[in-house]
């Protein structure tokens, strides 16, 4: 046959159907799996170069240097409303950042002091689905460090899975499984580079001991160890909640709640050394029967936020205070 040539391919589009409109994702321009740098260019991700000047710009926008990090899960931005003395950085005014594009995810950096140490929160967090690869989604992480941070508490929104598990729980999350990476979709794909962390991270602490003791000891002096849990917890692509035989499948390997986060950003935290606490707030139990009518919305994880929301800050404020005193002792 022939050799078709472009002018062929367009004649064919004439008998295509009409051309469907798809939304701009990013990719790494060679399999398109979103592990690169979303510009097409490498499949690196952002320069530390890149990162540095990312960190030094918001830098000089502040005169303390922050200690904690925090990012704030869906409806759990009033967390950052316990910030003393606030400084907000909108992320469209930082350049190179991504922007947030989900209700409930404000999209700012507030730093600022909680109980007198010097913190930073993400009012807002980037999700898989919203078209960022992984690495994108835990570039803040990685800009962290080289802020100065030396302790991450991720927080977010779950479904409990856990058949003990209530809406409005607090669960500490002890360990996670990495369904995305199960598949190769890691936040480290691609080159290493080392100034960050090894090529070959451990992961068998990811989640501090010590500050998961002290948060349970937390729960108690605030009276609220009914609703707080240990448990583990994974994250799954989304943006769609899982179907009821997904649910039965993730109880059976033994998790507790079901999320689209953080999993990434504490690989990413773990490589590069930050001491790592995270929470997951339940927000609806998950459906695992048939005969169950309800079904999962985000209207509903905005509304447990915010029932949560004077809670979840008590016990952050609280947690930032003794981590802080944890890591001078050391
Ligand atoms: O940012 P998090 O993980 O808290 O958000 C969860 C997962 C989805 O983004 C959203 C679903 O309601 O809540
Ligand atoms: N994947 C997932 N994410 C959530 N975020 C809040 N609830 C849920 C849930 O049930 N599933």
């Amino acid at each position: 046959m022939a050799p078709i040539n472009a002018n062929d391919i367009n004649d064919a589009k004439a008998f295509m159907p009409a051309k469907k409109v798809l939304p701009e994702v990013e990719t790494d321009g060679a399999n398109g799996n979103g592990n690169g740098n979303g510009n097409g260019n490498s499949p690196k991700g952002y320069s530390y170069e890149t990162l540095l000047e990312i960190a030094n710009f918001l830098l000089s926008r502040i005169s303390v240097k922050p200690h904690i990090g925090i990012i704030c899960g869906s409806g759990m931005g009033s967390l950052a409303e316990t910030i003393q003395e606030p400084v907000s950085i909108l992320y469209e005014d930082i350049p190179n950042f991504p922007v947030s594009t989900v209700e409930g995810h404000h999209g700012q950096l507030v730093f600022g002091k909680i109980n007198d140490i010097p913190v930073m929160a993400m009012q807002g967090r980037f999700h898989y689905y919203e078209g960022y690869p992984l690495w994108k989604c835990c570039l803040p992480v990685r800009v962290m460090k080289l802020i100065g941070i030396k302790t991450l508490i991720a927080t977010n929104a779950a479904g409990g899975l856990n058949p003990s598990y209530k809406i409005g729980d607090i669960m500490i999350v002890k360990d996670h499984i990495n369904m995305m990476g199960f598949a190769g979709n890691n936040p480290l794909h691609g080159p290493n580079d080392e100034r960050f962390g090894p090529r070959f991270p451990p992961m068998s602490k990811a989640y501090n001991y010590e500050y998961r003791k002290v948060a349970r000891e937390i729960a108690k002096e605030l009276n609220i160890d009914n609703i707080v849990r240990e448990g583990v917890y994974t994250c799954l692509g989304g943006p769609n909640f899982e179907t009821v035989a997904e649910l039965n499948m993730l109880k059976m390997v033994g998790v507790d709640a079901v999320g689209m986060s953080t999993v990434h950003e504490v690989i990413t935290a773990r490589h590069c050394d930050l001491n790592v606490f995270a929470l997951s707030l339940i927000t609806n139990e998950c459906v695992t029967s048939y005969d169950n009518n309800d079904e999962a919305n985000h209207e509903e994880v905005l509304d447990v936020g915010r029932m949560r929301q004077d809670i979840l800050r008590k016990f952050v404020s609280k947690l930032v205070e003794r981590f802080a005193q944890i890591e001078t002792n050391h």
